[in-house]
């Protein structure tokens, strides 16, 4: 008999066929309060549980006494309680390579969007403000030879390092928590402390996990600390970032604007007031979001599974420890 799994995320109908040949699903369209009954009853037998999104917390686990893998369509796993895998040795996979190239693009599309001021000015141009030649109450600042300052030098961070070193010739500047040799020797990047970081770039990127360590990392105290000229981008996580404190900080001007992808409640609340400074580019949290990209990391996250219930994890664990026999 094949194993049951539960699956709370729409596959392409190839990948949907790759894990029929494995095992027996019960299919969940995301896992929300509504149907967390449903599910629990479906995890009774699940072996494997796959998808992407909700919160993914102790209550369902203790609802799934056969689980034994668990396989995310994200790199981010913030949203797991990964501790209680760990307690009960159960191993979780996420999708990291697949989606970097196409999660720096988006950053750079943010760095660009807001420097020119593509977003409003294309607005204006919709509605029929084009009438003469533009004046300066249109034009934005220069990207290319700026400083950019990049917390969380990983994967996405080293792949933004490469777009802005080669494609527009900015000085890099990272914080990290260790040296990162490739970002140095191949895009000329110069590891500092965050305070100087944020003082000196004229771009402030965060690629950062949401950890206890990095929640409300960026509050009012290291706004305060950024150019007035500066702008801030996030495509990390939502509460990296103290929402209020750049609220007030792009209201008062201190700093240019910023470039989101990603925030502290998800979807966006329509009363938000990022939603009508116009120094803000606001994106549904589409970093990864192409129909290629989005493909790859399913595809990922399909195999990822399926080779955790053969017992062959090779790749891709975010707690190895549970594999240490
Ligand atoms: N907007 C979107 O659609 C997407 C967002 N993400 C987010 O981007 C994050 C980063 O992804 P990757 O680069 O693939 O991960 P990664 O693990 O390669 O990079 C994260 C980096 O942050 C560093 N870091 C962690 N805590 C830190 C701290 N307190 N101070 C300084 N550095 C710290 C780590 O050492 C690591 O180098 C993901 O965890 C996810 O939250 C990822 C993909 C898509
Ligand atoms: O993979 C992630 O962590 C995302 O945020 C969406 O791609």
């Amino acid at each position: 008999m094949k194993p049951s799994i539960v699956l709370y995320k729409k596959l392409p109908a190839d990948l949907h066929q790759r894990l029929e040949e494995h095992f027996t699903i019960t299919e969940f369209d995301g896992i929300t309060e509504s149907n967390r009954s449903q599910v629990f009853d479906a995890l009774q037998n699940a072996e494997g549980l796959l998808g992407s999104g909700g919160k993914i917390d102790k209550e369902l686990f203790d609802h799934a006494p056969r689980l034994r893998a668990v396989s995310t369509i994200s790199v981010g796993y913030d949203n797991f309680d990964v501790k209680e895998l760990t307690r009960r040795q159960i191993p979780m996979m996420h999708t990291p390579t697949a989606l970097t190239d196409t999660v720096a693009d988006t950053v750079m599309a943010l760095v660009l969007a807001t420097a020119r001021r593509v977003v409003n000015v294309a607005e204006r141009v919709k509605a029929g403000e084009w009438n003469d030649n533009i004046g300066a109450d249109w034009f934005g600042t220069d990207v290319h030879h700026k400083t950019m300052g990049i917390v969380g030098m990983g994967r996405i961070g080293l792949a933004l390092a490469q777009r802005a070193h080669f494609g527009f010739d900015m000085p890099i500047l990272y914080n990290a928590r260790s040296q990162h040799k490739e970002a140095e020797e191949k895009f000329g990047a110069r590891k500092c402390e965050l305070d100087e970081l944020l003082k000196e770039s004229d771009f402030v990127c965060i690629l950062l996990p949401m950890t206890e360590q990095t929640f409300h990392l960026i509050g009012k105290n290291e706004l305060a600390q950024m150019k007035s000229s500066a702008i801030l981008i996030n495509a990390g996580r939502g509460p990296v970032i103290d929402e209020p404190a750049l609220i007030d900080a792009l209201k008062a001007k201190t700093i240019y604007g910023a470039g989101l992808d990603v925030f502290e409640t998800e979807p966006l609340p329509k009363d938000s007031p990022l939603l009508s400074l116009p120094n803000v580019v606001a994106l549904p949290h589409i970093g990864s979001a192409t129909h290629e990209t989005r493909y790859d990391m399913a595809a990922c996250a399909v195999d990822n599974l399926i080779a955790a219930l053969k017992g062959d994890v090779k790749q891709f664990c975010v707690n190895p420890e549970v594999l240490k026999k």
